[in-house]
């Protein structure tokens, strides 16, 4: 049984890293930390890795008939023991450089866009939308990846078709069919599921093939159906216990100011373990 050692780290983000395992296999592994309000926070979530890399797997098979991926196996001799259940062992693709965004509900940085412009990414959109609405139909909103820790640039299609019109509608396509198949499943598991960031590759045969996480509540923004109002900031079904203690005096923390959130008190993690097993559990019907 390999260690995590012998593979070469060649990508790491807030929370998950990549390794090369051979010159056509990777190994993407999802720790237990947790991210809020842009800062990794000291303490983890323990089984989040776990849950978001089994959530990933079962979206892979329910989105099967739609988009081919990159998922090899998720119990594979050459997954080191120490990150067995929470890493894939996928193919190595060929990424395209775009964030591909779907937003069924406008919030976030589609928000802001909307409100300068009454547009996202040059989409058009009705007056009169506020905090959370959601949008008559879900739209493609794609963006250029940022260095680690800036935010990503929103872009027009037409920006992001310059580089191809032919993949870019493909990509478009896929991204939205994606999101409404997930967000079809979210819903009737009592999940809105408001929008979600995709990535994409092509394989040695020019293939377009789905990577990276897919529909997991790092990946996506996941509210409870329950409650759901627009007008107002949703809930986070993952992150909401997290963000209200820190920002409640109880943390001592001012996220305005620069400096590291404090650890997270025990219920906290408690709590917050408990939705991201919930969030798995109601939507794929399977027990974690
Ligand atoms: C820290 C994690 O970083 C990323 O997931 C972004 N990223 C993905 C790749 C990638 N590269 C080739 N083949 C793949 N199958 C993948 C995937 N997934 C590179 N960076």
């Amino acid at each position: 049984m390999p260690a995590l050692t012998d593979y070469e780290l060649i990508a790491a983000g807030k929370v998950r890293e990549l390794y090369r395992v051979d010159d056509e296999l990777l190994l993407l592994v999802a720790s237990d930390r947790i991210s809020a309000y842009d800062w990794v926070l000291p303490t983890e979530i323990p089984d989040k890795g776990a849950v978001l890399t089994a959530m990933s797997v079962f979206w892979f098979e329910a989105l099967g008939d739609i988009v081919p991926n990159h998922l090899v196996s998720d119990d594979d001799g050459r997954i080191p023991a120490e990150v067995r259940g929470r890493a894939l062992l996928v193919r190595s693709l060929d990424m395209i450089q775009f964030e591909c965004v779907a937003r069924g509900y406008l919030t976030g940085s589609g928000l802001i866009d909307y409100r300068n412009t009454g547009a996202v990414c040059g989409v058009e959109l009705p007056a009169g939308l506020v905090e959370a609405s959601r949008l008559a139909e879900p739209i493609f909103t794609p963006a250029t990846k940022a260095p680690i820790g800036q935010h990503d640039e929103n872009i027009t299609f037409d920006r992001m078709a310059a580089q191809g019109r032919e993949e870019a509608e493909e990509l478009r396509d896929l991204t939205l069919a994606v999101y409404r198949r997930g967000a079809e499943i979210a819903e009737k598991a009592g999940v809105i599921l408001a929008d979600t960031k995709l990535e994409f590759g092509r394989d040695a045969s020019g293939r377009i093939v789905l990577g990276d996480e897919v529909l997991t509540p790092d990946s996506s923004r996941y509210w409870p159906s329950e409650g759901y109002e627009a007008g107002r900031v949703q809930p986070s079904y993952d992150k909401q216990y997290v963000r209200d203690w820190l920002t409640s005096p109880e943390s001592g923390w001012d996220r305005k100011s620069d400096t590291p959130p404090p650890p997270l008190p025990a219920e906290v993690v408690a709590a917050t373990r408990s939705k991201y097993v919930e969030a798995y559990e109601r939507v794929t019907g399977k027990r974690f």
